[in-house]
């Protein structure tokens, strides 16, 4: 216990000979001290590099979280340490690709939205909300929406949306009179309310229900696709990634909606270099285009929400392209 706070002590000083010193007498590189921070988190607040390198390298967990829910990278980020920020972000990013790998070879993807589209959902004007009390979809995102199917009907012709929720992207979808325009929705009572609002009549518009997973053989080759569904992982979104070889054509384009931890700016980070860089092996560039979201978000929007699922200035949309074509 003395060792584990003398390392906090030596973390915060960027004493980088008692930091190894002390790893090397067994001090835990993953305690919390009284305020509720971890010797990885002292070194990232003051800017320590080397001794943010010692500790993750000694097994820190990148991802602890302070008693504000502010990781290392929060801190190193928020004081403007660069080097520290970089070499947390790394850290993040090799962790997340060798977890996603763990889960990919134990086959642990799938099936993982079942409960959800058993249970009942609820309408209202603002929100589609689960049984328990947590948004499917809210109002708020409308702009995001709209900037999304700007995107992928940016070349016009075959659009493919996954996940109906309020409607909000197709209905945005709709105003550029795409040749089609096909929707995946899983949930029956979802799908029941697009038919009954009408999206059932719409000449231009195909609905298949089922989940996507499901339904890949149906579908064809598209000038632009947009995801965002509910209840999924983002093993998921990583599995539908792998489709899009055959899903876009090779000038489409391909959106989704970009709440990969939503709740943490630094874990955010991670995430949308994460899966940049994924893409990337599969062959497809990502640019993400910032959209200030602070002033549609009051708290007031969030009442009656269980869980608040994006608490971000900033939204990162994502333009992604077939790399060969745009070269
Ligand atoms: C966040 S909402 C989509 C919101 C939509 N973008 C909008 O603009 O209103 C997610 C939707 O995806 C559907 N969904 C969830 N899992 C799915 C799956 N595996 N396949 C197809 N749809 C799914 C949900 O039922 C829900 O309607």
């Amino acid at each position: 216990m003395e060792e584990d706070h003398q390392l906090c002590e030596a973390a915060k000083s960027g004493d980088i000979n008692k930091v190894k010193t002390l790893i090397h007498s067994g001090a835990d590189v993953s305690y919390f001290d009284a305020e509720g921070l971890t010797p990885l988190m002292h070194a990232s607040k003051h800017g320590h590099a080397l001794v943010v390198k010692t500790l993750l390298e000694a097994g820190a967990p990148w991802n602890a979280l302070s008693p504000s829910n502010l990781s290392a990278g929060d801190f190193a980020m928020d004081a403007g340490y660069q080097e520290a920020f970089d070499i947390l972000l790394n850290a993040g990013i090799q962790t997340e690709l060798v977890l996603g790998n763990i889960a990919r070879k134990e086959n642990k993807i799938g099936d993982c939205n079942g409960d959800y589209l058993d249970d009942r959902v609820s309408f209202s004007e603002d929100k589609l909300m689960d049984s328990n009390s947590k948004a499917i979809m809210m109002a708020w995102e409308k702009p995001l929406m709209e900037a999304h199917a700007k995107a992928v009907c940016s070349g016009g012709g075959h659009i493919l949306n996954i996940g109906f929720g309020m409607g909000l992207v197709d209905t945005a979808i709709q105003q550029y009179a795409p040749v089609t325009h096909t929707i995946v929705e899983a949930h029956p009572e979802v799908y029941e309310r697009m038919l009954s609002t009408g999206w059932g009549e719409k000449d231009n518009v195909k609905i298949i229900f089922g989940r996507w997973q499901d339904i890949l053989p149906q579908l064809g080759s598209y000038d632009g696709i947009f995801f965002d569904t509910y209840g999924e992982y983002y093993e998921d979104l990583r599995e539908f990634h792998q489709h899009l070889p055959l899903l876009l054509k090779p000038a489409g384009i391909y959106s989704f909606f970009n709440g990969l931890c939503g709740g943490n700016a630094f874990f955010h980070v991670v995430y949308c270099n994460l899966v940049s860089l994924e893409l990337e092996n599969i062959g497809y560039s990502t640019q993400l285009i910032p959209l200030p979201v602070k002033d549609c978000l009051g708290e007031e929007v969030w009442e009656g929400v269980k869980h608040k699922y994006w608490q971000l200035d900033t939204y990162y949309l994502p333009v992604c392209q077939s790399i060969q074509h745009s070269e």
